[in-house]
Formats: structure tokens, sequence, C-alpha cells
């Protein structure tokens, strides 16, 4: 059981730590944990956000914990050296091209949420966006027009085999809760989210047990605060994907609360928080680590099938916050490693 620990920048080393001691905690048979370079560290370290010895432990690992990268000091660099593209080469060259980002909000914390309790106290969503495709990896530049006039451009494109694989997912995804597939696209301006949607209805054959509906990008971003318990799965490209779930985030309480498992097809995954590596709290002991313990989570459910463990890690972070352990981000005052300790001592 070999496991690539890619910490990254800013608060990633800060909350990865924390998930590790977890992990460790649990005194797992034959966990290996393999540490790589990634994101602005990595470029420091050896040129580049995503070096080849990085990748190859992760192609020789069997899943990949990762903490954050960005480091806006490095953000004049040529964009294929940004530190962001060390989460983006390794989505890409993994082929991760389903993220699931669970939000749920934790039982008799409804009052950690933005929102009223009996709004937040409904939700149970998983968001499964695809991360292969999308603006986010289309050919993009900046020319001169003949005015001259800059312009920046990115091409948005999804091929019908990649929206057919995602719908998949989120079916199959849908099938083992409520039954209740929502697509989110803008598919009333988009040929690409056209395409999308046309798609969905295809492979929504396969599944007539799955109750299919359709939403624009804006209405959902709307409905999310005004009616999230509605939602059970939602399926959305990258780009949509994306901007809704760190919405959904606060919807039960923070972005220092929500994981994610980013898989390919088989059990291989690589797991993260949602959030990024914000500079703004990072080397500050501030940062809530509970994001990536509950990531830490999902790796051991989705690529070893350990389910007792991951539930135990789950029911631990549920007790800390149930005591009043909180993090800056929910309006407390714990620190990184307090939290850490508590969701320990909870285990
Ligand atoms: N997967 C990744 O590695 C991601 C990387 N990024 C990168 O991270 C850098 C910062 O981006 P931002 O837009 O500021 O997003 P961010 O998610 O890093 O931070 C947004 C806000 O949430 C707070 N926050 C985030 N995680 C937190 C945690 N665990 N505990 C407490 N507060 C937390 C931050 O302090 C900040 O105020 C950029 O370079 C960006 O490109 C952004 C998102 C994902
Ligand atoms: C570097 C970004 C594309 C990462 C991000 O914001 C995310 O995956 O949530
Ligand atoms: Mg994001």
């Amino acid at each position: 059981m070999r496991i690539a620990v890619f910490a990254g920048d800013g608060i990633g080393p800060e909350v990865t730590a924390e998930a590790v001691r977890v992990l460790e905690a649990l005194n797992i048979d034959g966990l290996e944990l393999v540490e790589g370079d990634v994101g602005g560290a990595a470029y420091r370290k050896h040129g580049h956000p995503l070096p080849q010895q990085t990748l190859d432990i992760a192609r020789s690992a069997d899943a990949v914990l990762f903490g954050a990268v960005g480091d806006f000091s490095l953000d004049h660099l040529e964009r294929a050296l940004r530190p962001e593209q060390a989460v983006l080469g390794l989505r890409k060259e993994l082929g991760l091209f389903a993220n699931l980002r669970p939000a749920t909000v934790f039982k008799g914390l409804e009052d950690l949420s933005t929102l009223r309790p009996e709004v937040s106290g409904k939700i149970d969503l998983l968001i499964v966006r695809e991360l292969n495709g999308d603006v986010y990896f289309g050919e993009k530049g900046t020319r001169t027009l003949e005015d001259g006039r800059r312009q920046g451009w990115d091409m948005m494109s999804y091929a019908e085999d990649e929206v057919r694989r995602i719908a998949h997912a989120g079916f199959k995804a849908a099938q083992g809760r409520s039954k209740k597939l929502c697509s989110v696209d803008k598919a009333n301006v988009l040929e690409t989210s056209q395409l999308w949607r046309d798609v969905v209805i295809e492979v929504s054959a396969e599944y007539p047990d799955v109750e299919l509906t359709h939403m624009y990008v804006d209405n959902a971003a709307m409905q999310l605060v005004k009616n999230p318990g509605a939602f059970d799965v939602i399926v959305t490209g990258n780009l949509f994907g994306d901007i809704l779930s760190d919405q959904a985030s606060m919807c039960v309480g923070s972005i220092g609360l929500l994981a994610s498992a980013s898989l390919a097809e088989g059990t291989f995954g690589l797991y993260e928080p949602i959030h990024g590596s914000a500079p703004d709290i990072a080397g500050k002991g501030l940062a809530n680590p509970m994001a990536t313990i509950l990531s830490a989570a999902m790796l051991l459910r989705h690529s070893f099938g350990l389910e007792a463990e991951a539930a135990r890690i789950e029911a631990a972070v549920a007790a800390a916050l149930a005591d009043g352990i909180k993090g800056g981000d929910l309006g407390g005052s714990a620190g990184t490693k307090e939290i850490g300790d508590a969701v320990l001592a909870r285990l």
C-alpha cells in the first residue's frame, strides 16, 4: 500500500502533515508513504512544477495524497512553469477525469454554514466534476488584434467521449445515493454545453432508475444557496465544477472542510482538499487541516476499500467539530496542529 504524498506550497505542507499523522495513527498493515515535490516548491528545487521524478513516484504509487500548489510570487512565469501546472499535469498525465467533491453538513453542526440551519441541515450532495477537459486544457494564448488591442483567448471544448465517461461516473454515483442526477451546463449559450447536454441525455438511457434533470450553471449557483437540499448528485464540467464546489463548501461551513477524490478508471486516485495554497494564512499554523484529513479518508475508501478506517477518520473529524474544535475559517481559534491533535485523540 504505497501512497505518494505531495504537500506542495503555502498551507499544503501544514495540512498534509496532519493528514499523514492521522494515516499513520491507524497502524494500517503495509502502509508506505513516499514524498515528492510539486508546485512552486518543486520549481524552486528542480526548475519545474511537476518534475519527472514526481510523476514517476505518482505512477509507482497506489494513490496520491496532495496538499495544494500556488505561489503568487511565481505568477510571472510562463504558464507551463507555474505551480498550478503540477496539479493540472497530474490530473492529465494520470487520466484522473472524475473529481468527486462531496458536501454534506455534519449532523448537529448545521450552524457552521453561512446559510440558515433549516436550509443547511438538508445538504447532502456530491459534485462530480469532469477534470481532464474543458477550457482548462484547451489551446490558449494572447494575441494582438489588427487594431492593436491585446486579446486573451482560451478554447472551451468537450469531445463526446469525454462527456460520456463523466456522465457514466455521475449516473453510477447517483445509483449509489438517492438516484437523482442534475447535469449543470450553459447550453442556452455554449455549443460545448449543448453537446454536453445531448450526450448526457443519450447516456441516461442506460440508467432508467436515475432521475435526470438539467440546470443552467447560473441557476445552479443560485439554487445551491436557496435550496441545496434538493441536490443529490451534480455532474458538470471542469470550470463550472471548480466554481460550484467552492460555493458548496461554504454551504456546509468552510472551504477548510471539503475533501475530494480525483479518479481514473480502476482504483488509483489522487486525493486533495478542494482549497488552494491560501498564501494569506500560510506559515502561520492557522489552516484547517480537516479537508485534507477527510481526503485521506476518501483515499482509504476509494483506492483501498478500507471503509471502516475511512469511517473512523470521518467520525473523529465530526467529533472534534462537535466538541467545538474549530479553526479560524469556522469562527474558532484552533490552529492547524491543535485540530490535528483533536482528530487524533478522537480516532
Ligand atoms: N488544487 C490546488 O492546488 C489549488 C490551488 N490554488 C492556488 O492557490 C493559490 C491561492 O488561491 P485562492 O484563490 O486564494 O484560493 P484558496 O483556496 O487558497 O484560499 C481562498 C480563501 O480560503 C482560505 N482557506 C483556504 N483553505 C483554507 C483552510 N484549509 N483553512 C482555512 N482557510 C482556508 C484562504 O485563507 C483564503 O482566504 C493560488 O495560487 C491558486 O492558483 C487554488 C485552488 C486549488
Ligand atoms: C489550479 C486550479 C485549477 C485548481 C482548482 O481550483 C481546483 O481544482 O479546485
Ligand atoms: Mg478550485
